[in-house]
């Protein structure tokens, strides 16, 4: 009977950040807002010889995520893994650091590592920065709320507050993280457009990131589309950071985003990743 562990981690949307150098990936990442998501990806892993990374998303599945096969080799560690979400991928909602997160939190209890949450994160973390598929979405991820990261790594300072009112959002198609974080231009221009403050409370999370979002130059005509249909109805909406995608508060938001594509009502996550279970 081949052992499993299961674990979930949840998503991130990114409304404002601003990279932060460091010496090493411990201390590089970002600065900036963003909330921690209800939804994100489940990962279950067994005992292989070789490692296998399954990414399902829908029923529709792909092989291989570099990000995860990294952290599993830099563990020693191979295994059979299947990620699953909902959400889509590379639009912005945090699923790489989600799927680094949950992963190493179901192979830390399977292979009995005894690393620390901190440990995890801290894996998970270098993963996404050598990689450059995130800054600060493991840190944000590593518990819940709309977070303001005012220092750069997962021991950065990090403060969270947690409304309960939802959150929507649209994908109008996927933007590798990658392409903008390996763009000197477009990341001067994204240092230059950070706001200096944290969001008090949602409406003013999206008020701060579409300020953001405004002066980066990252909008493109699609999402300028549905934000001039927020902005008619009053409905305080910004873009996904890193995706082609909005996300948007309050009354009307859901409706507005509906003309739009399939919208996801997602609430704040009230906590980080977690064990779901252990067979046998
Ligand atoms: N659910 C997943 N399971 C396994 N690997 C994933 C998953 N989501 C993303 N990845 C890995 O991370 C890589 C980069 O993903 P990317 O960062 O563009 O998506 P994202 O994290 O959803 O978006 P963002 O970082 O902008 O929020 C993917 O090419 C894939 O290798
Ligand atoms: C770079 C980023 C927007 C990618 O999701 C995120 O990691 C962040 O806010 O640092």
């Amino acid at each position: 009977m081949v052992r499993t562990a299961v674990a979930f981690s949840p998503g991130h949307i990114s409304g404002y950040f601003r990279r932060v150098e460091g010496i090493g990936p411990e201390d590089t990442g970002s600065v900036g807002a963003g909330v921690v998501i209800s939804e994100g990806v489940r990962s279950t892993v067994e005992e292989a010889r070789e490692t296998g990374v399954r990414v399902v998303r829908q029923g529709h599945a792909s092989a291989g995520s570099p990000p995860v096969e990294y952290a599993l080799e830099r563990l020693g560690i191979t295994a059979r893994v299947t990620t699953e979400c909902r959400l889509p991928i590379g639009a912005g909602f945090g699923l790489s650091a989600a799927a680094l997160l949950a992963t190493l939190t179901a192979i830390n209890r399977l292979f009995e590592l005894g690393l620390s949450p901190d440990e995890v994160a801290a894996r998970a973390h270098e993963a996404e920065v050598l990689h450059r598929t995130g800054l600060g979405d493991v840190a944000a991820s590593m518990s819940g709320g709309i977070v303001c990261r005012t220092g750069a790594g997962i021991h950065g300072d990090i403060t969270r507050i947690y409304p309960q009112e939802p959150l929507y959002a649209v994908s109008l198609g996927a933007l590798p993280t990658a392409s903008v974080l390996s763009s000197p231009a477009a990341m001067a221009r994204i240092a230059a457009a950070f706001p200096d403050r944290c969001p008090r409370d949602l409406p003013d999370f999206c008020l701060l990131s579409r300020g953001f979002a405004e002066k980066s130059g990252l909008i493109a005509p699609e999402v300028r589309q549905v934000l001039v249909a927020c902005d008619a109805e009053r409905v305080p909406a910004s873009m996904t950071m890193l995706g082609n995608g909005v996300f948007a508060a309050g009354d009307g938001a859901e409706q507005v985003l509906s003309l739009f594509g399939e919208v996801y009502r997602l609430r704040v996550a009230r906590r980080g990743a977690y064990l779901i279970e252990v067979k046998p």
